[in-house]
């Protein structure tokens, strides 16, 4: 199926009709083409933007809740539909798209829809000086959302909305690896009364199409998740023009064991935190770290429970692990397990590609746990992102603290221990932004969420994403 932009409402091949193939991951075939999208549809994209801008920004709150929300009742009527879209495009599980991706990009309008009611800006009396501060929120402008493949429109989503709840006009563009359901996304805010122009969809490539959405000298900001290398580059083209510039990055998250931990829930949530959508989440807790005494332990069952998941196709429900995304990203993810041969590093479990039946040319890959001995290999220090997980054991609070933090990312850890103190003490000097505590992606979007360190820039979710898409402007009236 070949899939177009959609710019000012309407669904255009690219200009100089130049097109991408689109590759379904389960079976390692081509199913589509994607517009190689030039600066030329970008600029498209952006004058549509522009034009609709100042009445987009002066409906009222209510009308824009209404529409967010009728484009929320829409996303979960297709349910079916989109999940089989999604995962096709990306090689997710069906039942993972169903009840995660595509719930949550429906929960992501809905949110939005809500909270551009609540949202208020600050008023300050200058006492004694006769005059009162008041704080205007306006929309920027034109704004760039850039987002990966790994959750597609959970992410895409993620930005979007928040960004036209402020007032934004958005051209947004989605992976080229994963653009199905962005494309679908379209005439689903068609029917649901978006104005024209006010979110644009152009499709292709990072370094043309992307680009040119960073470069664009009038998109007042951009609003990226992705890798941190292409993170880092965003921000060098966008710095110098003066563009807020929000960025979400890798992740090498730690998962921290206390043998004072809920053993049973920890187990079944860390097979969770390691292999959800095959790996492939900024937030999956690629390293454990065990508390010595029961690491033992800890390895027998882990391994088990581990051996029972279903690696398989991906539209099949019983399956808990897809195919992962590409031909490239697998064989990216498979290098890994070999450098952990030549590091020292020993396979407990997994660490071969899968051949599924009736999907013999898919991306698959074993769930894969490694033992290492030293945090300082690359294994535990360079973003995998897929289905491997590192194994280490620690012997004190102040050991585990250390090797948590020794690593240049900073997204997220994850905590299992019932000791108050502890709980305290790590949650104050785990250098992350999200610290789970006897959980794992639990997520209220009302939270800030974002990294530290090379895990990011800037804060999403709830009024942090109102305030990242609005520019504050005081005003100060003095009176007689
Ligand atoms: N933090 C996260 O959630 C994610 C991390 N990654 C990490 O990044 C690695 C590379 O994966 P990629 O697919 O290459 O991710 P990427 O960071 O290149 O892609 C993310 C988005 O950025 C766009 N993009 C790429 N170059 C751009 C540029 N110069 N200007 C503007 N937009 C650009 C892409 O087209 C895509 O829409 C993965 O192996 C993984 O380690 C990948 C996806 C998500
Ligand atoms: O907002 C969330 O719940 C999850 C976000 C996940 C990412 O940003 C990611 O995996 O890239």
């Amino acid at each position: 199926m070949n899939i177009k932009n959609y710019i000012n409402g309407q669904y255009l091949p690219p200009v100089f009709d130049k097109w991408l193939d689109n590759y379904n991951p389960s079976i390692g075939e081509i199913y589509g083409q994607i517009p190689n999208s030039s600066e030329e549809d970008v600029e498209k994209a952006y004058q549509a933007a522009a034009d609709v801008f100042p009445k987009w920004s002066n409906t009222t709150l209510e009308e824009r809740a209404i529409i967010l929300s009728k484009i929320a009742s829409l996303i979960l009527e297709k349910l079916d539909v989109l999940a089989a879209a999604e995962s096709k495009d990306n090689g997710k599980p069906i039942s993972l798209a169903k009840a995660v991706d595509i719930p949550r990009a429906a929960s992501n309008f809905q949110f939005f829809a809500n909270a551009i009611t609540q949202f208020s800006s600050e008023a300050h009396e200058s006492v004694g000086l006769n005059a009162v501060n008041f704080t205007l929120r306006q929309p920027l402008g034109v704004v760039g959302c850039i987002s990966p493949w790994n959750l597609p429109l959970y992410l895409f989503t993620w930005k979007i909305a928040p960004a036209i709840a402020a007032g934004n006009c958005v051209v947004a563009k989605p992976s080229e690896v994963t653009p199905m359901t962005a494309f679908l996304l379209g005439e689903i805010c068609t029917i649901a009364g978006l104005p024209k122009g006010v979110l644009n969809i152009v499709h292709g490539l990072g370094t043309t199409t992307g680009q040119a959405i960073v470069e664009h000298p009038n998109i007042k900001a951009i609003s990226f998740t992705g890798g941190t290398k292409t993170g880092a580059h965003i921000a060098k083209v966008a710095a110098p023009m003066f563009k807020k510039l929000s960025l979400e990055l890798g992740g090498k998250n730690p998962n921290i064991i206390f043998a004072d931990c809920n053993y049973e829930k920890m187990l079944a949530t860390t097979v969770r935190s390691s292999f959800a959508n095959q790996g492939q989440i900024c937030l999956c807790g690629s390293r454990i770290l065990v508390e010595e005494s029961i690491y033992e332990k800890f390895k027998t069952d882990f391994i088990q429970k581990v051996s029972e998941l279903k690696v398989g196709n991906p539209s099949e429900n019983t399956t808990d692990i897809g195919a992962l995304v590409s031909k490239q990203h697998l064989e990216k993810v498979k290098s890994y397990i070999d450098i952990a041969e030549s590091e020292g590093g020993k396979i407990l479990f997994g660490g071969n590609k899968v051949e599924v039946f009736n999907c013999e040319n898919g991306y698959y890959l074993q769930p894969t746990i490694i033992e290492v001995q030293d945090n300082n290999c690359r294994l535990n220090q360079e973003e995998i992102f897929g289905p491997v997980v590192t194994l280490m054991s620690f012997k004190t609070d102040k050991e585990a603290l250390t090797l948590a933090n020794d690593v240049k990312y900073g997204l997220s850890s994850t905590l299992w221990t019932n000791n108050l103190n502890r709980t305290m003490q790590f949650s104050k000097q785990l250098q992350t932004g999200i610290v789970w505590v006897n959980t794992w992606m639990l997520r209220d979007l009302r939270t800030p969420f974002g990294g530290t360190k090379e895990s990011g820039v800037g804060r999403e979710g709830g009024f942090e994403a109102l305030r990242f898409f609005t520019e504050p402007k005081n005003i100060c009236i003095k009176y007689e």
